[in-house]
């Protein structure tokens, strides 16, 4: 049975699209990593999911409960732990009046273990707590009755980085534990560290939809190259190659050597070791390196105000797996909010 398992999942607020044809799942066991830009419809899955407010169409099920249903959802809740984006506590009590709280209504099994990790200062009021204490006493809580399941909404948010790192390196040991792990993030360097999967979300449609690891192979490689003597860019005229940047005045540059003029050249590149190699022994390489793309070219080429790159991506094999970015639904929002069912949105009730 997947932990999460969304069927078109559709969410409008009035006129307003949140997310639109959601469909993906997430197995028991698994990372999986939810991202996308500000506005994209992350926050509104991951409250659509923890049956927060009810979706316009589409279904979906969380640890085999289906969303309408209220009762099956509500006995799957006890099995959920639920990080807020903004953790919104009562201000005036303490963090261990809140800890008692909580223990009381969800059990607590582990929270000494947590503190050991995660230790904000529990004996003060939540209103003198700092951003990353609020978001420690946060972590606490959502694990601390030992939940199947983890929805996190930007989970490291506010934490400094040494603790960041504690957390990823958390999730990485619980999943070791057989945990399952759904959270949004706009960070991909921390995503790639933990996760098994990730969906983007742009507009409200999941562009992509893949492992990890083969999303940061297919964004290709980035290739540079000191080359004796003067080489234009048309020496790397091969298929895959992409943003062709040739060092100094776009002719040569001997800055190094005042008696062998030398082009440097640049690129990106998506297509297959060998070719590129062949071309590459046609010249005097001075110097090489063909390395990962950095994850913020991985990141805008999927984000990015330029949408031939997204459709590139999208036509490079994620169309089939995604739900489409140019989907049945795209512009169809005011037929859809009108079919809308009721809103039904709950307050974020404590027992959550
Ligand atoms: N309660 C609401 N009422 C009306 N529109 C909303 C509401 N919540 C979200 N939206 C709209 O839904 C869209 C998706 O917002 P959402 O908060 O889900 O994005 P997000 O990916 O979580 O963004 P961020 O990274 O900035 O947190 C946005 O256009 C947003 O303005």
């Amino acid at each position: 049975m997947a932990a999460i398992e969304t069927d078109g999942l559709t969410k409008y607020y009035g006129d307003v699209r949140g997310v639109e044809d959601l469909s993906f799942s997430v197995a028991e066991g698994e990372v999986f990593g939810f991202l996308g830009p500000n506005g994209a419809g992350k926050t509104t899955t991951i409250r659509t999911l923890m049956g927060f407010q009810s979706p316009t169409e589409g279904s979906a099920t969380v640890l085999g409960a289906d969303l309408l249903d209220r009762g099956a959802l509500r006995a799957a809740r006890a099995r959920v732990g639920y990080l807020p984006s903004e953790p919104a506590f009562d201000e005036g009590v303490s963090g261990r009046r809140l800890l008692e709280y909580h223990g009381a209504l969800r059990g607590d099994v582990r929270s000494d273990e947590l503190l050991d990790l995660f230790d904000p200062p529990l004996d003060r009021k939540v209103r003198e707590y700092s951003r990353g204490n609020k978001q420690m006493l946060a972590i606490v809580l959502a694990f601390m009755h030992d939940p199947d399941l983890l929805i996190m909404d930007e989970p490291t948010s506010g934490l400094d980085p040494l603790k960041q790192e504690e957390l990823l390196e958390f999730i990485r040991s619980e999943q070791q534990r057989g945990k399952t792990f759904f959270f949004s993030s706009h960070i991909l360097s921390e995503v790639r560290k933990v996760c098994d999967r990730v969906g983007i979300v742009r507009d409200g449609h999941l562009v992509e939809l893949e492992d990890i690891e083969s999303l940061i192979d297919r964004s290709g490689k980035t290739v540079r190259a000191r080359i004796a003597g003067d080489v234009g860019a048309a020496a790397f005229d091969l298929d895959g190659v992409h943003d062709v940047e040739i060092g100094g005045d776009g002719v040569s540059d001997d800055a190094d050597s005042a008696t062998a003029p030398a082009t440097t050249l640049s690129f990106t590149y998506t297509g297959a070791y060998e070719p590129l190699l062949e071309r590459v022994l046609d010249y005097e390489i001075l110097d090489l390196t063909i390395e990962e793309a950095p994850l913020e070219d991985v990141f805008m080429r999927f984000y990015g105000e330029d949408p031939a790159a997204r459709v590139d991506q999208v036509e490079n094999g994620a169309s089939d797996r995604a739900s489409g970015a140019d989907g049945p639904g795209a512009g169809g929002g005011g037929d859809r909010a009108s079919g809308a069912h009721a809103e039904r949105e709950s307050a974020e009730s404590s027992d959550v």
